[in-house]
């Protein structure tokens, strides 16, 4: 028996009648070295819709972050389109703010404040006042009130990424990218900040896609998983997490097996 909805095949049908945020619709990225080229996703389609905690699973290497980078505008597809409220992607924006799994992402020579507010200041180019008003805020949902002057050398990796999500929530955007944001993490820390992400969902229902190569940690985060094949990534299904919430019974056990095989599955050997 299968755990959840599952959409095998290249392209999701859409269940709901919401129209997506962002669409991703047959993308091809490719890396370009002097010796060698290197497609590191193909064809790939997804749609994200709004509040939606959308997880892209897949082995080491199918093409998770170069796809994050693609929607973040960092990188251009050699085929297909990624458009944002119907706009199509072409450079990084404040309307896409990225998390990274590494804990030097912050300044150092600045404080959680500091770090929080920067790109309010310089990419929303908000005043100082509000821009403080608007960090403190986000920093107290992360619960760092107490570390708000601090320098992030004097942080744990736990903190510092609890830093790196207030500065990116703080910003507002329409979508939070967040690559493996939790996966130099220590196994507590880890479902620690799992859960504190969650609770942060349900006061801001922010939409984030969040990429890891954890099944556990997809099933516990998601609504929506997209399962990509290894290297070069392509769309395997579509898994539809009803049961997000029930990650500690059985059925998150039976989800975690079904997905593994769906992963693991040659194409043609599952219905
Ligand atoms: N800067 C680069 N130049 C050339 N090839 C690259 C570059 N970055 C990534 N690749 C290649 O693109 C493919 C996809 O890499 P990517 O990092 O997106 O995978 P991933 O699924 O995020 O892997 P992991 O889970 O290990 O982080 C891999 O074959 C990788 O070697």
């Amino acid at each position: 028996m299968l755990h959840a909805t599952v959409r095998a095949g290249q392209s999701p049908v859409e269940t709901a009648a919401l129209q997506p945020l962002l669409s991703v619709d047959k993308v091809t990225l490719r890396y370009k070295t002097p010796s060698l080229l290197v497609t590191a996703t193909e064809s790939v389609s997804f749609d994200v819709r709004q509040s939606d905690r959308f997880v892209l699973l897949g082995p080491s290497g199918c093409g998770k972050s170069t796809l994050l980078k693609a929607v973040g505008g960092y990188m251009k597809p050699v085929a297909g389109t990624i458009s944002i409220n119907g706009r199509q992607v072409t450079k990084p924006g404040p309307d896409r703010m990225m998390v990274f799994q590494e804990f030097d992402q912050l300044m150092p020579w600045k404080t959680v404040l500091q770090n929080v507010m920067f790109p309010l200041l310089v990419a929303r180019k908000l005043p100082e006042k509000i821009a403080e008003e608007i960090a403190r805020s986000y920093i107290e949902k992360v619960k760092l009130t107490r570390a708000v002057d601090s320098f992030p050398h004097t942080l744990s990796g736990g903190m510092k990424q609890r830093v790196a999500i207030a500065r990116g929530m703080a910003m507002q955007p329409d979508i939070l990218l967040m690559d493996e944001p939790f996966a130099a993490l220590d196994a507590l820390t880890r479902r620690q900040m799992q859960d504190e992400l969650l609770q942060l969902w349900d006061d801001t229902k922010f939409t984030v896609i969040f990429v890891t190569h954890s099944i556990a940690e997809a099933i516990k985060i998601s609504n929506r998983i997209l399962l990509l094949s290894p290297h070069p990534g392509r769309v395997k299904a579509e898994v539809v997490n009803a049961d997000a919430a029930s990650t500690e019974d059985g059925s998150a056990t039976a989800l975690e097996k079904d997905i593994h095989d769906l992963l693991f599955s040659e194409p043609g050997h599952r219905e």
